[in-house]
């Protein structure tokens, strides 16, 4: 993924031609789309593709279950077209070497999410999230998932791994996260959903977004 805005749209909504509408507004402001569950649900799995027009697509599934399930849905997320795939680490090394070993059959990226930006990811997730972080490294993950809602975690794990792997940051906005906090913190990009896709433009909000993380980088 070029990096260039540092910033990935969440796209959760469950309409087809919202999706495209809003994917149509904000393209020039984000290097990625994310989706997940809701919008795949709804729409079935042709709407990657279509999204793939305007920007690298990461498939945000929490693949999380024994390595041979992992690796089948891993086949089917990078056939339907997506860059990336979001996965669990705390399912362990074996399950998430399944899904290394099928994203490098098709040159694809996955990201590991290392402890989740909601108050729950506190409770178990976050004692595991740095030997969580170390795995992926030495997994050959591309990179992370960590917290926009807590930059002292992002600039923890970015500690652990380095600049190895690429950290991409939920959180922003609705959780109460601050774009430019967490890319002080040390993630490359932030992951934005309800602050663009339910504005009155979600282009407008979108700008806004990407100046705030520019004048952060520009220090
Ligand atoms: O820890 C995590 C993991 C997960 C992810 O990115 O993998 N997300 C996703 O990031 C987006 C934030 O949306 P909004 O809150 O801007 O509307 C949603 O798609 C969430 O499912 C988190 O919010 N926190």
């Amino acid at each position: 993924m070029e990096r260039n805005t540092c910033m990935i749209l969440a796209l959760d909504v469950t309409d087809r031609e919202e999706a495209l509408k809003i994917a149509e507004d904000v393209w020039e402001f984000v290097d990625a789309i994310k989706v997940g569950y809701p919008l795949i649900l709804a729409t079935g799995l042709g709407i990657i593709r279509e999204l793939a027009e305007f920007a690298p697509v990461i498939a945000d599934f929490k693949v999380a279950d024994i390595p041979n399930t992992n690796r089948l849905i891993c086949d089917q997320v990078f056939e339907a077209g997506a860059d990336a795939v979001i996965v669990q680490g705390f399912t362990g090394r074996d399950s998430l070497d399944a899904c290394i070993d099928i994203a490098s059959e098709y040159s694809r990226d996955v990201f590991v999410v290392s402890e989740m930006s909601h108050p729950g990811g506190a409770e178990f997730m976050q004692p595991a999230a740095e030997a969580i972080a170390r795995m992926a490294l030495e997994a050959g993950a591309f990179g992370l998932v960590a917290p926009a809602t807590r930059p002292e975690r992002v600039k923890k794990i970015r500690k652990i791994v380095g600049d190895k792997l690429t950290i991409i940051s939920p959180g922003v906005g609705a959780q109460g996260g601050r774009a430019s906090d967490v890319i002080a913190a040390g993630a490359d990009w932030v992951i934005v959903g309800r602050s663009i896709y339910r504005a009155e433009s979600p282009k407008e909000a979108a700008r806004k977004i990407a100046e705030e993380i520019q004048a952060e980088l520009r220090g």
